[in-house]
């Protein structure tokens, strides 16, 4: 917009006169004198540290007169506030057109972008032409390099990025530092496996995959609903960390994330231009064996996708179906993100419930700006889970009524893989739905485009391991496999006095991990005789039929930790045993479902009437807190001033939950479990340095002594208390599927090199 001058100025012009504008700082910086330091200024610059005057200055050195006009420049004492409109990327082109305009030098407006096709163009060319003396205005430097960032990440140039990041650092030395700050987890395995450790541990005996889950619009967390929603936060990796990450890519894991790229820049061009086609929302699987670096991808991609988004919050959702998993990758479990319904029939056919009104809106705020879902651990997903994701997302993106629509239209990339662990309760996705569910086509088998990884990271130190794991994956162990397991066996007592005693122990069930947590508790107690604490939970019935009024609690209570929002009645606890954390309670601040540590102390008050345990009174005194130490020291650092010896206070959450007759419960707990072991279940996805596993009889599922014995990094971090070598075994369903999907990709190179030709 430009100001026409006065009347009477207008008045006095020529009639072919076409200087009838007011002459703005634009105009003025256009008829700015040529040479040092005029030449490389930028309009901001210009506008920033100088003014116009009509008054000759009296000082020589400040005598520098514009061209074609008697006025004066003049430095400013402070500098002024430039202000103007803000683009995002999210403007297209006008946005590259805004930054070049205020940031790099020009005589003439026309020629910002007079040699290039578009704004994006001129601004890839001209970048080293920006006013760098700017660097003091912070946003300046940021905001041109997220942009040249952005340009790049679209461009198929990934190497030009390490001059951005790193500028003065080659690509050579980027690989092998590592020393940088935060983000060392994808490069140090050490690192990794001490903190998916942390994780792991968080999966103490009494719960079932559902612990952590239990927030459905059925069976929600009282007091923050919020949780869920981890993942909406940018930032997950510092720009060093995502270089190294992108840098260290294996060719498998390359191809699969330029893949997604491409999508990404197919709908980007089409944005720019709505004459180039618009791409067809994702659906991926990205498959390979235990260790081969899915979920590593995983935070690449999520990454990547935030980088180019340029929205305040983040565009991906990133889920798994358990809590652990959904930690490790720093997601939320599927039911939370989308609050699908918990399975109370426990055979995989619950009903789909739409949303609430509320909900629905608070839901459709939230993924407002979602293009993509990442699903982890797929293979435990079942089939009607898959249907009830595809609904709700329809739901939630408004896009029911449209038949041709699936999954909202939002790209679904899924990762896992099937000779892993299968739901635990229903089918796996590829086979048919019950028949009440059956959708009109088959939304497995009908979009989802297999794309595979090969190489594994977890064991590459470790050759003839990971040999062993690969056979054992597809249920075809050799004798020597067998033997050099069987070698691994150990007694209870030996584990005990070995370096093993203090590694996670894995167990096929509950029962298992909770006898060995409750010893080990008992174990402490008798080392150090430390008091065990009991700390009760209060029920409370809140919905139900009036006669089960007069039904004692304890009868109408599963004591299953499943079907109580993982909760549990009676929680042992002692000074120093170890601990998970079952609720996200402070996301940013690494508060979350799945965090390990040990418990510090217990919070003693005066005892009132929600007093949480008569059992734990102490001179008329309740324990109403729990002072954890987390492993991570990072953990909880924002709430400083509730530690104690850095340890963090962890007060009871109340949970509400569906139990027998109809009747709904509130449960108020701490969101605490004893984590000296663990479920297989609950530990797929994870890495481990050691472990101490049972995979005997007691191993009730193909699949499960794979994932528990590929969760060590190495042999030598593999101690077994029970072995038995006819419990490896895989669905015959598993090979076939993955006989289709690999034929799928057969045919489709064929149909593509016959059209080619
Ligand atoms: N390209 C890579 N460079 C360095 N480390 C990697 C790479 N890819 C994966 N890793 C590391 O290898 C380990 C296993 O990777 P990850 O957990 O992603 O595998 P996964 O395929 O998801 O395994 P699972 O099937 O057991 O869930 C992790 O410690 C991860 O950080």
């Amino acid at each position: 917009m430009r100001l026409l001058k006065p009347r009477d100025e207008l008045a006095q012009l020529d009639d072919t006169s076409t200087d009838i504008f007011i002459k703005g700082t634009a105009q003025y910086y256009a008829m700015r004198p040529h040479g040092d330091p005029w030449d490389k200024m930028s309009l901001y610059t210009f506008a920033a540290s100088y003014s116009v005057t009509s008054t000759k200055p009296s000082s020589a050195s400040e005598n520098v007169k514009l061209q074609q006009c008697d006025k004066w420049i003049k430095k400013r004492h402070n500098y002024a506030c430039v202000r103007g409109t803000r683009l995002t990327s999210g403007n297209g082109d006008d946005y590259f057109y805004g930054l070049l305009y205020l940031y790099c030098p020009w005589r003439n407006e026309n020629d910002i972008v007079s040699d290039y096709a578009s704004a994006q163009d001129a601004f890839i060319a001209k970048k080293n032409l920006f006013d760098y003396s700017l660097a003091q205005h912070v946003h300046f430097t940021t905001e041109i390099e997220q942009a040249i960032m952005q340009v790049r990440l679209l461009s198929n140039d990934l190497s030009s990025i390490a001059d951005t990041l790193a500028p003065n650092v080659t690509h050579q030395q980027l690989q092998i530092n590592h020393e940088f700050d935060t983000e060392e987890l994808y490069l140090d395995p050490q690192w990794t496996s001490q903190n998916a450790h942390q994780a792991a541990a968080a999966t103490a005996a009494q719960s079932t995959t559902n612990n952590a889950d239990s927030t459905s619009e059925n069976l929600t967390m009282l007091h923050d609903d919020s949780l869920a929603w981890n993942n909406l936060t940018r930032n997950t990796m510092t720009d060093n960390a995502f270089y190294q990450a992108l840098s260290n890519m294996s060719h498998d894991q390359q191809q699969i994330f330029d893949t997604v790229k491409q999508h990404f820049v197919a709908l980007q061009k089409h944005e720019v231009n709505p004459a180039n086609p618009k791409p067809e929302s994702l659906r991926l699987y990205v498959t390979g064996g235990a260790g081969c670096g899915k979920s590593f991808l995983i935070k690449i991609i999520n990454e990547y996708l935030i980088r180019i988004s340029n929205q305040p919050t983040s565009p991906v959702v990133l889920t798994a179906p358990t809590g652990v998993s959904a930690y490790n990758i720093g997601g939320s479990t599927a039911h939370s993100a989308l609050s699908l319904p918990v399975d109370h029939t426990r055979k995989g056919k619950t009903q789909y419930l739409p949303l609430s009104a509320e909900k629905l809106s608070q839901l459709r705020r939230k993924f407002n700006n979602v293009h993509t879902v990442i699903i982890d651990e797929i293979s435990m997903i079942s089939n009607v889970r898959l249907e009830h994701i595809h609904i709700r997302l329809s739901e939630i993106k408004d896009t029911t009524a449209d038949q041709h629509s699936y999954f909202g239209n939002l790209n679904i990339i899924a990762f896992g893989d099937f000779y892993q662990l299968k739901p635990v309760f229903g089918r796996f996705i590829f086979e048919d739905p019950p028949g009440q569910h059956e959708p009109l086509i088959h939304l497995w088998r009908s979009f989802f485009k297999p794309l595979f990884l090969t190489v594994n990271h977890r064991q590459n130190g470790d050759k003839e391991y990971t040999e062993l794991l690969n056979r054992v994956r597809v249920g075809l162990p050799n004798n020597a496999d067998i033997t050099l397991l069987s070698n691994r066996v150990m007694t209870k007592s030996d584990i005990q006095q070995s370096p093993f005693s203090s590694a996670l122990h894995i167990f096929p069930t509950r029962d298992q991990a909770a006898e060995y947590n409750k010893e080990q508790l008992e174990r402490l107690h008798f080392q150090t005789n430390t008091q065990v604490h009991v700390l009760t939970a209060i029920d409370e019935m809140i919905d139900g039929p009036v006669n089960a009024k007069d039904i004692p609690a304890k009868d109408l209570i599963s004591t299953n930790t499943s079907e109580t929002a993982g909760l549990e009645k009676n929680l042992h606890l002692a000074q120093g045993c170890r601990v998970m954390l079952l609720r996200n309670i402070l996301s940013e601040d690494g508060l979350v479902n799945g965090a390990q540590g040990t418990v510090e102390d217990f919070l003693f008050e005066n005892s009132g009437s929600d007093e949480l345990s008569e059992s734990t009174s102490l001179n008329e005194q309740t324990i109403t807190g729990v002072y954890v130490k987390f492993d991570n020291p990072k953990v909880g650092q924002t709430i400083q001033d509730h530690c104690k010896n850095n340890a963090i206070l962890i007060r009871p959450i109340t949970a509400r939950f569906f139990a027998h007759y109809g009747t709904v419960f509130t449960r108020t707990a701490f969101p605490l479990q004893l984590s000296y072991a663990s479920t297989v279940h609950k530990v797929q996805g994870l890495s481990l340095t050691k472990a101490v596993l049972d995979i005997g009889d007691k191993v009730f599922s193909s699949g499960q002594t794979y994932v528990a014995l590929s969760r060590v990094t190495s042999i030598d971090g593999l101690a077994l208390l029970d072995f038995k070598p006819k419990k490896i075994s895989v669905f015959q369903s598993v090979i076939r599927e993955m006989k289709r999907l690999t034929d799928s990709i057969t045919q489709n190179s064929q149909t593509q090199e016959t059209e080619d030709t």
